[in-house]
């Protein structure tokens, strides 16, 4: 455009403004219809002015055709769509894509319609077309360009405006655009109607309109021109394409029209304005238009409304697009990370998702500390092993014997794990041996443990138990120390372990292995030292450190309501150092160190990395195996406590809604389910935990232990009423119910089982477990016969001719003789006969011959009484 004089000095951002719009918009549109502009302080003259008018006005018509074509059916649009196509057309850009004859007839067009839809389709249907068609515009222009000049010129459009303009429409056409035929002939009908229009643009656009809706974009623009040109057809199309984005003639729109839609109009006034030969520029800088970002970065879920935000989008095409992807949704709808994902591909977009972790997700933060901020720290380790094999006795005896100078005479506490100290080094051993009570930590997430001392009885060998020790440790990735125990023995042999042991590739070292033996005697304190010297030797080798300059964190071994102190964690810090009056949140629970005492009574003010301790403060009883962690306040602590138990609620009614107490029973009659309810009190949490996790591996087919309840503590009356209610059981692990607990569970029937072992509580379970599965079968009489007559033959015995007088005789029935009343014999029938043929049933009324099976006094007058088994169905 030449420069004019503007005698009002209109500037970008004061027309915008007067218009409600933003300066960018108005550039935008600016510079869609070719006008210069440079920023929101560029002179609008009046000429400008008056074209984004006309460019509104058009928008406004397009609505209004857009509403006309509304009621209109979608047969109308074909329609429209393929008479456009037929009657006019930018075929030349179509046939230079599809190669399609020049000469073309109606006929023929229309059949390349067709085939462009199927074409336009696998296109859309390509997960990269979108992006293609962005990304690849201003590339694709040129080439297209050049494509179509030279078409052009063939095809009668020697003005260069002409040809640049269907050139640079044409990426769009391409894409989607079928039109394909009629090429040629429209060529030279666009041209001498409405050249500048990209009529035939228009025109082709309807018809594809029609088949189309992934190609969207593109069309619309073309079919904006079509609407220019007042083609019926074309600005029904357009309408209906453009939809809600064009025609509400909003802001944000025609940024969302930059990637399609506007391009192509832009083409088509850039042909008014004259602009030929520039085709090429124009189509990059109408590029960098397009705003929509190359990369988001999501971090988490969003309503439609953020995510068209993020995309540069109106929320209407979001909108589109999603139900285009078949989802329904409204602005304010939150999109799960999925379909955020999917929307984003649609438009081309890459996402980076970084979802922060979440403070009360703490378990999961990972701190990494700086090297040098590093100290080394004790050990912690677990002792494994067959039941029996010595793993209490060895941790008292190690306990009672590593005794430290200065704690000598300090009231031993039992806190889950405590501490001994060799050669000025401390160990932590956890004091809950067995691997159940390791892997049931385990499972929760807490990785405790630093190595395990697997114990084998130098008398008894590896059993089964030492195996599952060994594999558990394994599967923890966790070095491995044996403690040949019980060497005192008469019959102990050391190397038999070590043999045995060769089997499950732990090889002595004297054997060439890297596995370290040690033969103890627990009992009399033989070999420990040496024991603890190897922990030690691993430990270093293993360098075990942690940084004891930072916030406290680490799992609750056990926990419990103390009568007079309130819950009582004992807890292990792995990370950081716990001091008094620290708040923190442990599990679902919170609250202030109030006090702290080590495993010798001692009160602490401060623990370090690998220190076991008990502490008060806490509101509630975690559990165990639940991960704590220091924050900056009891406030901080208390909502993220708050946060943790909602989620952990959730979590449990969702796996809890597969059986529920009510479903349990018709789904055991069903014979889908059966559910052994079992409420589990114990000592302390960690047995209870191990109890658990035990309960939990028992597989006995079709049949699974249910623990409703488990907790610290004696048994109370409402576990009983809870057990009555649930028809559970109870199993007291080192506990006794209370006086009223033993009068309410005798009142109600409630099974308690109290165990002081772990293994036999599972082999009771296991046991119950596979009664249930016994089938339960009830006797089912099916019919009567009275002997009528006998008949002695040799070889088969006495055949009784009778009738049957009731239900039926069936040959796989059992049969009981009946005389005077009294069962003489009960057995199977071996066999029935209907005159000489055997039969397998006969009714009653009928007469039949009857043979039992080893029993052949029948007299005449007797009864058989035919019966089934049944199985009870549970
Ligand atoms: N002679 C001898 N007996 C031992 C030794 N260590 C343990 N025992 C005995 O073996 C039995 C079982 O020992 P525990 O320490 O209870 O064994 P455990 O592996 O802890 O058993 P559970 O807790 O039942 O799994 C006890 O009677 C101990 O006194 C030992 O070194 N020599």
């Amino acid at each position: 455009m030449s420069k004019q004089e503007n005698k009002d000095k209109l500037r970008v951002y004061e027309y915008a403004k007067s218009l409600n719009m933003s300066s960018k918009e108005i550039i935008t549109i600016l510079k869609r219809l070719d006008i210069p502009v440079n920023n929101h302080m560029s002179v609008m003259e009046n000429d400008a002015v008056s074209k984004v008018e006309q460019f509104f006005k058009d928008i406004k018509n397009n609505a209004a055709a857009k509403r006309d074509s509304a009621a209109a059916s979608g047969g109308g649009q074909a329609k429209a769509a393929s008479v456009s196509s037929s009657g006019n057309g930018r075929t030349p850009e179509s046939k230079s894509q599809t190669q399609a004859g020049q000469d073309n007839s109606a006929i023929r067009s229309t059949s390349n319609n067709k085939n462009q839809s199927e074409k336009q389709v696998s296109m859309n249907n390509n997960k990269t077309t979108n992006q293609t068609k962005s990304a690849g515009v201003a590339t694709q222009t040129r080439s297209n360009q050049s494509n179509g000049s030279s078409q052009n010129n063939s095809g009668s459009r020697p003005s260069s405006q002409g040809g640049d303009r269907q050139g640079s429409g044409r990426p769009q056409g391409q894409n989607n655009r079928p039109n394909p035929s009629g090429g040629p002939k429209r060529g030279p009908q666009n041209s001498g109607s409405r050249p500048s229009q990209g009529g035939g643009q228009g025109g082709n656009r309807p018809a594809q309109g029609g088949g189309q809706g992934g190609a969207n974009r593109p069309q619309s623009s073309a079919n904006r021109s079509g609407g220019d040109s007042g083609r019926p057809g074309s600005t029904q199309d357009r309408a209906r394409r453009d939809g809600g984005g064009n025609n509400r003639g909003g802001q944000k729109r025609f940024e969302d029209g930059n990637r399609g839609g506007f391009r192509g109009g832009n083409n088509n006034r850039g042909g008014r304005g004259g602009r030929g030969g520039k085709g090429g520029q124009q189509q990059e800088r109408r590029e960098k238009i397009d705003n929509t970002p190359k990369k988001i970065i999501v971090r988490g879920e969003m309503t439609v409304g953020e995510t068209a935000k993020l995309l540069h989008k109106d929320a209407s095409e979001v909108i589109k697009k999603l139900i285009s992807l078949g989802v329904m949704a409204t602005i304010n709808q939150e999109l799960d990370m999925d379909t955020i994902l999917l929307l984003a591909g649609d438009f081309g977009v890459e996402v980076e998702v970084k979802i922060p972790v979440e403070d009360d997700r703490f378990e999961t933060l990972e701190e990494n500390d700086d090297p040098a901020d590093l100290e080394v720290r004790p050990p912690v380790v677990t002792i494994m092993g067959h039941v029996d094999h010595g793993k209490t006795t060895l941790l008292d005896t190690i306990r009672s014997t590593s005794v430290t100078a200065g704690e000598a005479g300090g009231i031993t506490q039992h806190i889950g794990a405590y501490q001994v100290e060799i050669n000025h080094k401390k160990i932590t051993f956890l004091d809950t041996p067995g691997h159940e009570a390791f892997t049931a930590m385990r499972a929760r997430g807490a990785q405790v443990t630093d190595m395990t001392i697997i114990v084998v009885a130098a008398d008894d060998g590896v059993m089964p138990q030492t195996v599952e020790a060994i594999n558990h440790a394994k599967a923890a990735g966790l070095p491995i120390i044996v403690a040949v125990n019980k060497i005192d023995k008469p019959g102990a042999n050391p190397d038999k372990v070590k043999q045995e042991l060769t089997e499950y590739e732990l090889v002595p070292e004297e054997w060439g292995g890297d596995t370290i033996f040690v033969n103890v005697s627990a009992k009399q304190k033989l070999g420990i030292e040496e024991l603890l010297e190897m922990i030690l030797l691993v430990a270093e080798v293993n360098e075990y450190k942690a940084n004891p300059n930072k916030r406290a964190r680490g799992t609750v071994i056990e926990a419990e309501l103390d009568k007079g102190r309130g819950p009582v964690a004992r807890v292990l810090v792995q990370h950081g150092t716990l001091k008094i009056g620290d708040a923190f949140v442990a599990g679902n629970c919170f609250g202030r160190v109030r006090a702290m005492v080590n495993d010798k009574g001692r009160r602490l003010k401060e623990a370090g990395p690998s220190t076991p301790v008990e502490i008060t403060g806490l509101t509630e009883v975690p559990g165990a195996g639940d991960p704590f962690m220091v924050f900056e306040d009891e406030r901080k602590a208390r909502s993220i406590a708050d946060k943790r138990s909602i989620t952990h609620r959730q979590s449990e009614l969702n796996s809890n809604t597969r059986v529920t107490l009510d479903d349990l029973f018709n789904a055991i009659k069903e014979g889908e389910i059966k559910d052994l309810n079992v409420i589990i009190k114990g000592d302390v949490q960690g047995s209870v935990e191990a109890l658990k996790s035990s309960l939990a591996k028992i597989e006995v087919e079709g049949v699974r232990v249910k623990i409703i309840h488990s907790g610290a503590g004696a048994i109370t009356e409402s576990d009983i009423i809870l057990a009555a209610a649930s028809n559970a059981i109870v199993i007291g692990f080192n506990v006794r119910p209370e006086a009223q607990a033993k009068l309410t569970a005798e009142q109600e029937k409630v099974d308690i089982r109290l165990h002081r072992v772990i293994y036999n509580v599972i082999e009771e379970i296991e046991q119950a477990m596979k009664g249930m599965l016994d089938p339960v079968f009830k006797e089912s009489v099916i019919g009567h016969a009275e002997v009528r007559n006998t008949f002695k033959i040799s070889k088969v015995g006495t055949i009784a001719g009778c009738m049957v007088t009731s239900g039926k005789i069936s040959r796989s029935a059992e049969a009981r003789l009946i005389r005077d009343g009294i069962v003489i014999f009960e057995g199977k029938i071996d066999s029935l006969k209907r005159f000489k043929d055997d039969a397998k049933e006969v009714a009653q009324g009928y007469e039949c011959g009857i043979t039992l099976d080893g029993y052949n006094d029948l007299k005449e007058g007797d009864t058989i009484e035919a019966f089934i088994m049944e199985e009870v169905k549970h």
